[in-house]
Protein backbone atom coordinates (compact mmCIF):
# COMPACT_ATOMS: atom_id res chain seq x y z
CA UNK A 1 0.00 0.00 0.00
CA UNK A 2 1.33 3.27 -0.81
CA UNK A 3 0.66 6.60 0.93
CA UNK A 4 1.82 10.15 1.64
CA UNK A 5 4.42 9.90 4.10
CA UNK A 6 4.82 11.45 7.66
CA UNK A 7 7.95 13.36 6.24
CA UNK A 8 9.63 12.27 3.11
CA UNK A 9 12.69 9.55 4.01
CA UNK A 10 16.55 10.72 4.79
CA UNK A 11 19.02 8.02 4.69
CA UNK A 12 18.31 7.74 8.65
CA UNK A 13 14.46 6.46 7.99
CA UNK A 14 14.79 3.26 6.69
CA UNK A 15 12.33 2.58 8.91
CA UNK A 16 10.10 4.04 11.66
CA UNK A 17 7.19 3.12 13.37
CA UNK A 18 4.49 6.05 13.47
CA UNK A 19 0.70 6.01 14.06
CA UNK A 20 0.24 2.51 14.34
CA UNK A 21 1.70 1.31 10.90
CA UNK A 22 5.28 0.77 9.88
CA UNK A 23 7.10 3.05 7.51
CA UNK A 24 9.58 1.78 4.86
CA UNK A 25 11.65 3.94 2.97
CA UNK A 26 11.40 2.22 -0.70
CA UNK A 27 15.40 1.51 -1.29
CA UNK A 28 14.02 -0.33 -5.30
CA UNK A 29 13.18 3.12 -6.21
CA UNK A 30 15.81 5.41 -4.64
CA UNK A 31 17.73 8.15 -5.42
CA UNK A 32 15.11 8.93 -8.31
CA UNK A 33 12.55 9.44 -5.78
CA UNK A 34 12.11 9.12 -2.07
CA UNK A 35 8.92 7.40 -0.88
CA UNK A 36 7.62 5.43 2.29
CA UNK A 37 5.27 2.74 2.11
CA UNK A 38 3.14 2.06 4.89
CA UNK A 39 2.32 -1.87 6.28
CA UNK A 40 -0.35 -2.88 8.55
CA UNK A 41 0.34 -6.77 8.00
CA UNK A 42 2.69 -8.73 8.68
CA UNK A 43 2.80 -10.65 5.10
CA UNK A 44 2.69 -7.67 3.29
CA UNK A 45 6.11 -6.61 5.30
CA UNK A 46 7.39 -10.16 4.60
CA UNK A 47 6.89 -10.20 0.98
CA UNK A 48 8.60 -6.11 1.33
CA UNK A 49 11.66 -7.86 2.59
CA UNK A 50 11.77 -10.42 0.03
CA UNK A 51 11.39 -7.45 -2.75
CA UNK A 52 14.13 -5.20 -1.04
CA UNK A 53 11.77 -2.60 -0.30
CA UNK A 54 14.05 -3.09 2.74
CA UNK A 55 17.40 -4.45 2.70
CA UNK A 56 20.55 -4.83 4.91
CA UNK A 57 20.58 -7.24 7.58
CA UNK A 58 20.52 -5.00 10.28
CA UNK A 59 17.57 -3.12 8.65
CA UNK A 60 16.03 -6.88 7.65
CA UNK A 61 15.73 -7.67 11.05
CA UNK A 62 14.14 -4.61 12.31
CA UNK A 63 11.63 -4.50 9.78
CA UNK A 64 10.85 -8.67 11.08
CA UNK A 65 10.42 -6.97 14.47
CA UNK A 66 8.09 -4.33 13.41
CA UNK A 67 5.93 -7.00 11.56
CA UNK A 68 5.99 -9.17 14.40
CA UNK A 69 3.91 -6.27 16.29
CA UNK A 70 1.47 -5.79 13.53
CA UNK A 71 1.16 -9.62 13.39
CA UNK A 72 0.45 -10.05 17.31
CA UNK A 73 -2.02 -7.03 16.36
CA UNK A 74 -3.71 -8.88 14.17
CA UNK A 75 -3.73 -12.24 15.75
CA UNK A 76 -5.60 -10.62 18.92
CA UNK A 77 -8.33 -8.55 16.95
CA UNK A 78 -9.02 -12.12 15.15
CA UNK A 79 -8.66 -14.84 18.01
CA UNK A 80 -8.67 -13.02 21.25
CA UNK A 81 -6.96 -15.01 24.00
CA UNK A 82 -5.63 -17.14 21.35
CA UNK A 83 -3.49 -15.11 19.67
CA UNK A 84 -0.18 -17.21 20.36
CA UNK A 85 -1.18 -19.49 18.26
CA UNK A 86 -2.80 -17.29 15.62
CA UNK A 87 0.48 -15.79 14.80
CA UNK A 88 2.42 -19.01 14.03
CA UNK A 89 1.85 -18.29 10.16
CA UNK A 90 2.90 -14.73 9.97
CA UNK A 91 5.98 -15.67 12.04
CA UNK A 92 7.12 -18.63 9.90
CA UNK A 93 6.06 -15.72 6.78
CA UNK A 94 8.49 -13.39 8.15
CA UNK A 95 11.00 -15.89 8.80
CA UNK A 96 11.01 -17.28 5.01
CA UNK A 97 11.62 -14.08 3.58
CA UNK A 98 15.62 -14.03 3.07
CA UNK A 99 18.32 -16.58 4.41
CA UNK A 100 21.26 -15.09 4.22
CA UNK A 101 20.99 -12.14 6.84
CA UNK A 102 21.27 -14.00 10.70
CA UNK A 103 19.93 -10.40 11.74
CA UNK A 104 16.10 -11.65 10.70
CA UNK A 105 16.54 -14.76 13.02
CA UNK A 106 17.93 -12.66 15.78
CA UNK A 107 15.23 -9.99 16.38
CA UNK A 108 12.70 -12.99 15.22
CA UNK A 109 13.94 -15.42 18.11
CA UNK A 110 14.34 -12.00 20.60
CA UNK A 111 9.91 -11.23 19.24
CA UNK A 112 9.72 -14.83 20.04
CA UNK A 113 11.24 -15.11 23.46
CA UNK A 114 8.84 -11.82 24.75
CA UNK A 115 5.81 -13.74 23.45
CA UNK A 116 6.38 -16.76 25.23
CA UNK A 117 6.69 -14.49 28.60
CA UNK A 118 3.33 -12.87 27.43
CA UNK A 119 0.12 -13.89 29.10
CA UNK A 120 -3.02 -13.89 27.02
CA UNK A 121 -4.25 -10.38 27.00
CA UNK A 122 -3.45 -7.68 23.53
CA UNK A 123 0.47 -7.92 23.28
CA UNK A 124 0.80 -5.00 20.97
CA UNK A 125 1.70 -2.63 23.48
CA UNK A 126 4.62 -4.86 24.31
CA UNK A 127 6.01 -6.22 21.22
CA UNK A 128 6.14 -2.84 20.08
CA UNK A 129 8.08 -1.75 22.73
CA UNK A 130 10.46 -4.63 22.24
CA UNK A 131 10.59 -3.73 18.51
CA UNK A 132 11.88 -0.20 19.38
CA UNK A 133 14.27 -1.61 21.79
CA UNK A 134 15.70 -3.62 18.74
CA UNK A 135 15.89 -0.89 16.67
CA UNK A 136 17.69 1.57 19.12
CA UNK A 137 19.96 -0.62 20.27
CA UNK A 138 20.56 -0.79 16.55
CA UNK A 139 21.37 2.49 16.12
CA UNK A 140 23.24 3.09 19.77
CA UNK A 141 25.23 -0.32 18.01
CA UNK A 142 26.35 1.95 15.26
CA UNK A 143 27.44 5.13 16.79
CA UNK A 144 29.95 2.98 18.86
CA UNK A 145 30.91 0.77 15.85
CA UNK A 146 31.92 3.88 14.15
CA UNK A 147 34.00 5.14 17.09
CA UNK A 148 35.95 2.08 17.34
CA UNK A 149 36.35 1.54 13.34
CA UNK A 150 37.27 4.98 13.04
CA UNK A 151 40.17 4.62 15.47
CA UNK A 152 41.54 1.69 13.87
CA UNK A 153 42.08 4.28 10.78
CA UNK A 154 45.72 5.83 11.79
CA UNK A 155 46.03 7.85 9.26
CA UNK A 156 44.03 9.74 6.55
CA UNK A 157 43.30 7.50 3.38
CA UNK A 158 40.83 6.79 0.74
CA UNK A 159 38.94 3.95 1.69
CA UNK A 160 36.73 1.12 -0.68
CA UNK A 161 33.29 0.38 0.35
CA UNK A 162 30.96 -2.45 -1.22
CA UNK A 163 26.81 -2.24 -1.40
CA UNK A 164 25.32 -0.12 1.21
CA UNK A 165 26.05 -0.88 4.81
CA UNK A 166 24.89 2.77 5.76
CA UNK A 167 21.79 4.26 7.29
CA UNK A 168 19.12 2.80 4.80
CA UNK A 169 20.59 -0.87 5.41
CA UNK A 170 20.41 -0.48 9.56
CA UNK A 171 18.61 1.34 12.11
CA UNK A 172 20.31 4.31 11.11
CA UNK A 173 24.48 6.06 11.07
CA UNK A 174 25.37 2.87 9.31
CA UNK A 175 27.95 0.10 10.14
CA UNK A 176 30.63 0.00 7.42
CA UNK A 177 29.25 4.01 6.65
CA UNK A 178 28.89 4.28 10.44
CA UNK A 179 32.79 4.30 10.44
CA UNK A 180 32.96 5.78 7.53
CA UNK A 181 30.79 8.77 9.12
CA UNK A 182 32.63 8.57 12.25
CA UNK A 183 36.49 8.71 10.45
CA UNK A 184 35.82 11.13 8.08
CA UNK A 185 34.41 13.93 10.92
CA UNK A 186 37.67 13.45 12.72
CA UNK A 187 39.77 14.22 9.10
CA UNK A 188 40.96 10.60 8.10
CA UNK A 189 39.15 9.78 5.37
CA UNK A 190 39.79 11.35 1.66
CA UNK A 191 37.93 9.91 -0.32
CA UNK A 192 35.02 7.27 -0.34
CA UNK A 193 35.47 5.00 -3.28
CA UNK A 194 32.11 2.83 -3.79
CA UNK A 195 31.87 0.37 -6.04
CA UNK A 196 28.60 0.29 -7.85
CA UNK A 197 27.68 -2.76 -6.75
CA UNK A 198 26.00 -5.65 -9.63
CA UNK A 199 23.14 -6.28 -9.90
CA UNK A 200 21.30 -4.37 -7.61
CA UNK A 201 23.34 -1.19 -7.39
CA UNK A 202 23.05 -0.83 -3.87
CA UNK A 203 26.09 1.18 -4.19
CA UNK A 204 25.46 3.31 -7.09
CA UNK A 205 21.50 3.93 -6.04
CA UNK A 206 21.98 3.77 -2.13
CA UNK A 207 25.31 4.85 -0.83
CA UNK A 208 26.01 7.13 -3.27
CA UNK A 209 22.80 9.29 -2.22
CA UNK A 210 23.78 8.59 1.58
CA UNK A 211 27.26 9.99 1.56
CA UNK A 212 26.38 13.11 -0.92
CA UNK A 213 23.59 14.10 1.81
CA UNK A 214 26.42 13.97 4.13
CA UNK A 215 28.69 15.94 2.14
CA UNK A 216 31.07 12.88 2.39
CA UNK A 217 33.37 13.10 -0.68
CA UNK A 218 32.02 9.87 -2.79
CA UNK A 219 33.42 8.57 -6.44
CA UNK A 220 31.50 6.16 -7.49
CA UNK A 221 33.60 2.75 -9.61
CA UNK A 222 32.43 -0.15 -11.48
CA UNK A 223 32.84 -3.13 -9.58
CA UNK A 224 35.98 -4.28 -11.68
CA UNK A 225 37.70 -1.10 -11.09
CA UNK A 226 39.00 -1.69 -7.77
CA UNK A 227 42.05 -3.35 -8.53
CA UNK A 228 43.12 -0.54 -10.77
CA UNK A 229 42.43 1.59 -7.71
CA UNK A 230 44.25 -0.19 -5.56
CA UNK A 231 47.53 -0.42 -7.34
CA UNK A 232 47.57 3.38 -7.08
CA UNK A 233 48.24 3.05 -3.54
CA UNK A 234 46.01 5.52 -1.97
CA UNK A 235 43.25 3.20 -0.57
CA UNK A 236 44.27 2.16 2.60
CA UNK A 237 41.37 0.31 3.47
CA UNK A 238 38.71 -1.73 2.81
CA UNK A 239 35.23 -1.02 4.90
CA UNK A 240 32.14 -3.23 4.39
CA UNK A 241 29.53 -4.57 6.32
CA UNK A 242 28.13 -7.83 6.44
CA UNK A 243 24.95 -10.09 6.42
CA UNK A 244 26.61 -12.91 8.98
CA UNK A 245 29.72 -13.84 10.70
CA UNK A 246 30.40 -17.41 11.52
CA UNK A 247 32.06 -18.26 14.50
CA UNK A 248 35.48 -18.57 12.83
CA UNK A 249 35.19 -15.16 11.80
CA UNK A 250 34.63 -16.00 8.34
CA UNK A 251 32.37 -12.92 6.84
CA UNK A 252 29.16 -13.39 4.54
CA UNK A 253 28.25 -9.88 2.35
CA UNK A 254 27.41 -8.86 -0.51
CA UNK A 255 28.88 -10.57 -4.00
CA UNK A 256 31.62 -9.27 -4.93
CA UNK A 257 33.16 -8.40 -0.79
CA UNK A 258 35.82 -11.70 -1.05
CA UNK A 259 37.01 -10.89 -4.23
CA UNK A 260 37.49 -7.41 -3.24
CA UNK A 261 39.15 -8.84 0.02
CA UNK A 262 41.51 -11.28 -1.88
CA UNK A 263 42.63 -8.06 -4.14
CA UNK A 264 43.20 -5.87 -0.79
CA UNK A 265 45.51 -8.58 0.56
CA UNK A 266 47.73 -8.92 -2.86
CA UNK A 267 47.67 -4.76 -2.74
CA UNK A 268 48.96 -4.90 1.27
CA UNK A 269 45.52 -2.92 2.14
CA UNK A 270 43.49 -4.08 5.08
CA UNK A 271 39.96 -5.37 5.40
CA UNK A 272 37.39 -4.16 7.89
CA UNK A 273 34.21 -5.78 8.41
CA UNK A 274 31.98 -3.48 10.64
CA UNK A 275 29.01 -5.26 12.13
CA UNK A 276 26.86 -5.23 15.22
CA UNK A 277 26.64 -8.86 17.67
CA UNK A 278 23.72 -9.40 16.29
CA UNK A 279 25.16 -10.16 12.52
CA UNK A 280 27.32 -12.96 14.61
CA UNK A 281 25.91 -16.54 14.30
CA UNK A 282 27.76 -18.82 17.12
CA UNK A 283 26.11 -21.41 16.18
CA UNK A 284 27.84 -22.19 12.97
CA UNK A 285 31.62 -23.24 12.73
CA UNK A 286 32.47 -21.52 9.32
CA UNK A 287 31.45 -19.55 6.61
CA UNK A 288 30.81 -22.72 4.77
CA UNK A 289 27.23 -23.15 6.41
CA UNK A 290 25.94 -19.60 5.25
CA UNK A 291 23.57 -20.13 3.24
CA UNK A 292 23.56 -18.00 0.25
CA UNK A 293 20.51 -16.41 -1.37
CA UNK A 294 20.18 -16.99 -5.40
CA UNK A 295 17.58 -14.32 -6.50
CA UNK A 296 16.05 -14.59 -9.82
CA UNK A 297 18.70 -14.31 -13.07
CA UNK A 298 16.42 -11.59 -14.17
CA UNK A 299 18.09 -9.17 -12.03
CA UNK A 300 21.34 -10.01 -13.66
CA UNK A 301 20.05 -10.15 -17.22
CA UNK A 302 18.74 -6.58 -17.51
CA UNK A 303 18.80 -3.05 -15.73
CA UNK A 304 15.81 -0.99 -14.96
CA UNK A 305 13.54 -3.23 -16.39
CA UNK A 306 15.08 -3.21 -20.02
CA UNK A 307 16.56 -6.56 -21.39
CA UNK A 308 20.63 -6.58 -21.98
CA UNK A 309 21.47 -10.67 -22.31
CA UNK A 310 20.16 -12.40 -24.98
CA UNK A 311 16.99 -13.69 -24.30
CA UNK A 312 16.97 -17.07 -22.95
CA UNK A 313 20.71 -16.43 -22.10
CA UNK A 314 21.13 -18.93 -18.49
CA UNK A 315 22.69 -16.55 -15.51
CA UNK A 316 23.64 -17.08 -11.73
CA UNK A 317 22.63 -14.60 -9.16
CA UNK A 318 24.14 -15.49 -5.77
CA UNK A 319 23.80 -12.78 -4.08
CA UNK A 320 26.19 -12.87 -1.01
CA UNK A 321 29.88 -14.33 -0.92
CA UNK A 322 32.00 -15.64 1.80
CA UNK A 323 35.33 -13.85 2.27
CA UNK A 324 37.69 -16.28 4.53
CA UNK A 325 38.45 -15.26 8.35
CA UNK A 326 42.23 -15.14 6.76
CA UNK A 327 41.53 -12.15 4.63
CA UNK A 328 39.92 -10.19 7.43
CA UNK A 329 42.16 -7.71 9.34
CA UNK A 330 39.62 -6.36 11.81
CA UNK A 331 35.73 -7.51 12.70
CA UNK A 332 34.46 -3.98 14.96
CA UNK A 333 31.36 -4.69 16.83
CA UNK A 334 29.59 -2.91 19.72
CA UNK A 335 30.68 -4.78 21.99
CA UNK A 336 34.70 -4.34 20.77
CA UNK A 337 37.04 -5.07 17.59
CA UNK A 338 38.20 -8.72 16.95
CA UNK A 339 41.80 -8.14 14.93
CA UNK A 340 42.58 -11.10 12.66
CA UNK A 341 39.41 -13.19 13.36
CA UNK A 342 39.79 -16.68 14.70
CA UNK A 343 37.17 -19.07 16.43
CA UNK A 344 38.81 -18.06 20.03
CA UNK A 345 38.84 -14.55 19.69
CA UNK A 346 34.96 -14.56 18.54
CA UNK A 347 34.08 -16.49 21.59
CA UNK A 348 35.85 -14.20 23.81
CA UNK A 349 33.73 -11.26 22.11
CA UNK A 350 30.50 -13.31 22.18
CA UNK A 351 31.17 -14.64 25.25
C1 LIG B 1 24.80 -2.99 7.43
S1 LIG B 1 24.28 -3.87 6.10
C2 LIG B 1 25.45 -5.16 5.78
C3 LIG B 1 25.02 -6.02 4.70
O1 LIG B 1 23.69 -6.40 4.90
C4 LIG B 1 25.17 -5.35 3.33
O2 LIG B 1 26.52 -5.13 3.08
C5 LIG B 1 24.57 -6.23 2.28
O3 LIG B 1 25.22 -7.13 1.78
C6 LIG B 1 23.16 -6.01 1.96
O4 LIG B 1 22.66 -6.88 0.98
P1 LIG B 1 21.19 -6.65 0.43
O5 LIG B 1 21.04 -7.75 -0.58
O6 LIG B 1 21.16 -5.29 -0.15
O7 LIG B 1 20.26 -6.83 1.61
Amino acid sequence: MKTTAPTIPTPDDAALWHDGHLYLADQRILPQRAEFLVYDQAAAVADAIRAMVVRGAPAIGIAAAYGVVLAGRAAFTAAGAGWKTAITADLARLAASRPTAVNLFWALRRMEALIAQLADGDPTGALLNEALAIHQEDRDANRRIGELGAALITQPTDIITHCNAGALATGGYGTALGVVRSAFAAGKIGRVFADETRPWLQGARLTAWELMHDGIPVTLQADCAAASLMATGTVGWVIVGSDRIAANGDVANKIGTYGLAVLARHHGIKVMVAAPTSTVDMSIASGAEIPIEERDPAELLGCGGQQLAPVGCVARNPVFDVTPAALVDAIVTERGVVLNPTTEKMRGLMG
